[in-house]
């Protein structure tokens, strides 16, 4: 999925979330609230899990599209978005994860 893509589910979200919940499920999203979001990106996340170990390509590909749709949704429930979390994956770039990890502070 391309950046390009992520940009246009985004619009389409923005654009949704103004339709009514009994047409549009983006806006029945946004209704329900974050709690609810929230717990879809889970069952996604769980069922994307869940595809993978059953070594199903096509399911796994499907609950992934899923996952990244309901992501989207809960990103701008929160007042953000995937291009925030570019700019925190290419602040990460070139940093190994074992050396992001050590760099941590202790807790
Ligand atoms: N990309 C998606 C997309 N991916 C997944 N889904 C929906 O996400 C839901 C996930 O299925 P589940 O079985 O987990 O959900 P559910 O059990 O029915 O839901 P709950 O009862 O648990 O709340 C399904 O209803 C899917 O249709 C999506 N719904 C919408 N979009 C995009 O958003 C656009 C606008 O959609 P509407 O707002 O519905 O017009 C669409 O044209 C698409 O581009």
């Amino acid at each position: 999925m391309s950046e390009e893509t992520l940009a246009y589910i985004e619009s389409v979200i923005a654009e949704r979330r103004k339709a009514s919940p009994e047409d549009s499920y983006v806006s029945s999203l946004f209704h329900r609230g974050t709690a609810h979001i929230a717990q879809k990106v889970g069952e996604e996340a769980v069922e994307t899990v869940i595809a993978a170990l059953a070594q199903d390509k096509k399911s796994l590909e499907s609950e992934a599209a899923d996952l990244i749709f309901h992501l989207a949704v809960l990103l701008a429930d929160r007042g953000s978005s995937f291009e925030n979390v570019f700019s925190e994956l290419r602040r990460r770039e070139g940093v190994s994860g074992h050396a992001e990890k050590a760099a941590r502070p202790k807790s």
